[in-house]
């Protein structure tokens, strides 16, 4: 049927509107291109991929941004830059850069950028948000009163009955004939260890409520998912919207009353019932939160505010819990794959401790094996690929560049552990690297091995976390002969989930093979 001419008319107009219509939208689309493909020359800023106007680099990260941005390291060097959205990111990925950014100029990269969940979850109480004299205040509380080695030694005893309920508890498994969910009890010891620590609780394991056990676990998975997860606004800040119409806000809200329920009524039970400081009664000692309630305010006059507590506990739970579990998950991976290594370890424990009693905190310093695989296993597995974020508030000069004020920066630790400018065959597992330099450390002296960072913003948990898991490890070893049901058909499966930390992806369920006679399990 022929066209009318109105039809045809109108055809060609539309024709033409949307072919002007592409060409306006080509144009702009070129401008803004060209745009922010030459303004990073102009701007003086380091190299790096060319960003695509609005969204920048960040759908090129991929799924394992930090494997990107190590193949990026090779291209463009260990200083390069990213366009994340409307945030300048620097991205450092050699021991001399991470000094430049941690240590010559720790002062003015000392911030952390804060997030959308961050903010809502933690009232920007948390010391990741606060900055400057308050920041001071409450690391030095950290350093002084909550991680001193008297402290931490006084909740030894309590560690160490921690350690052998989940001892007792895999052998109990064991002699049913049951392959064991490593990953679990190493997760509920941790939770127990901590929350004991802070406020004299225990939510896993014999004596706990099933019920409160899970809520727990499930609020802190919730909390550690939302600090991970990617929201766009952001990155593009004009889309907050967006984040709002999909709900996230409320959710957040409502995750925040929960947890901010829960700590809350911890403190008004220390208000009527704290802890017996009595140093003859070591079972008792002081818990964490007893003690910031003595703690004066910065200026010294009054004490902490309640606000103030509330945000040192969240940190505490949210950063003190799967840290050393997913530590330790990765390191009985490592030996599980690497059976003459475990071999060595055990060979060292029983030349050094013997069978005859329980490996004790004060062997650790002759356990030198021990300490070179926990080494090499923050250097192969740092915890977050990209320590926590840190960025700047004014504008910076670093190696030359001019960085704008807000600029974020990532030490890539994941690829320093793996440049083979600095270890020998790098993907190799191999602690001897570490026996034969024994004097690299992990206490943030040297820049090529920093599981805890450094400086203004390193790790306030380190002196415990490092003790801890030494510790578990070496009661581990010398508990057990471990190995995988079917290794041969179904080898270990090392793959990575990125997040705020880097987990295992899968779970590690292993069978474990006492080494020692029946009553040290008792
Ligand atoms: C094996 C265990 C642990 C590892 C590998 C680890 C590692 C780290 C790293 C890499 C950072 C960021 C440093 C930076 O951005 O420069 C950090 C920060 C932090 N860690 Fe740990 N950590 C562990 C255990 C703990 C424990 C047990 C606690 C407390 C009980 C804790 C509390 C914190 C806090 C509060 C921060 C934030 C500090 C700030 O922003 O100023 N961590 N940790």
């Amino acid at each position: 049927m022929d066209k009318s001419m109105f039809q045809i008319v109108q055809q060609e107009t539309l024709g033409e509107n949307v072919g002007l219509f592409l060409v306006i939208m080509f144009s702009i689309f070129l401008v803004a291109t060209l745009h922010t493909r030459f303004s990073r020359k102009s701007r003086c800023l380091p190299p790096g991929p060319w960003p695509w106007p609005i969204v920048g680099n960040l759908l090129m990260l991929g799924e394992h941004p930090h494997v990107t941005l190590t193949r990026w390291a090779e291209k463009y060097g260990p200083l390069m830059h990213l366009q994340l959205g409307s945030i300048n990111t620097v991205v450092a990925s050699s021991p001399t850069m991470a000094k430049e950014f941690l240590k010559t100029q720790d002062h003015v990269f000392q911030y952390r950028p804060s997030s959308f969940a961050f903010k809502i979850l933690t009232k920007n109480l948390s010391m990741g948000v606060i900055s400057g004299h308050a920041l001071q205040h409450i690391r030095k509380i950290c350093t002084n009163e909550l991680f001193t080695f008297k402290r931490i030694q006084s909740f030894q005893p309590m560690r160490t009955k921690e350690i052998r309920e989940t001892i007792k508890d895999i052998y109990k498994e064991t002699n049913e004939g049951k392959a064991v969910d490593l990953t679990l009890k190493l997760s509920s010891m941790s939770t127990n260890h901590m929350t004991q620590m802070l406020f004299r609780k225990r939510y896993c394991g014999i004596g706990s409520d099933n019920e409160k056990t899970q809520w727990f676990k499930e609020t802190i998975d919730a909390i550690h998912y939302w600090y991970g997860a990617f929201i766009i606004s952001d990155y593009i800040p004009y889309l907050k919207w967006v984040t709002k119409l999909r709900g996230i806000d409320t959710s957040l809200q409502a995750l925040r009353n929960q947890i901010s329920n829960f700590v809350t009524k911890i403190m008004d039970e220390h208000r009527t019932t704290p802890s017996t400081p009595n140093s003859n009664i070591e079972d008792v000692p002081k818990d964490f939160v007893d003690v910031l309630f003595t703690m004066p305010q910065e200026d010294g006059i009054g004490h902490l505010t309640d606000d103030t507590i509330q945000g040192v506990i969240m940190d505490m739970l949210t950063a003190g819990i799967d840290t050393s579990t997913v530590t330790l998950e990765w390191v009985m991976a490592e030996l599980l794959q690497h059976p003459d290594i475990m071999k060595c370890a055990q060979a060292e424990l029983d030349n050094i401790v013997g069978t005859n009693r329980l490996v004790e905190e004060s062997d650790i310093q002759n356990l030198p094996y021990l300490q070179a695989i926990l080494k090499e296993n923050y250097r192969i597995h740092p915890l977050g690929p990209f320590l926590i974020p840190h960025c700047s508030i004014e504008p910076s000069q670093v190696q030359g560049y001019n960085l704008p004020p807000n600029t974020r920066v990532l030490v890539n630790t994941w690829a320093m552990g793996r440049d083979p400018n600095t270890w020998e065959k790098p993907l190799q597992f191999d602690p001897n690297r570490f026996m034969q330099h024994h004097d690299i450390d992990v206490h943030g002296q040297h820049f090529e091995l920093l599981p805890f960072g450094t400086g203004k913003r390193a790790c306030p948990g380190r002196p415990l976390a490092v003790i801890f898991v030494q510790i578990v490890l070496a009661r581990l070893l010398q508990s057990f002969d471990w190995s995988i049901p079917n290794m041969e058909q179904e080898p270990i499966d090392m793959s990575e989930t990125f997040g705020l930390s880097l987990k295992k992806a899968k779970s590690l369920c292993v069978v474990a093979h006492p080494r020692l006679q029946a009553h040290f399990y008792d």
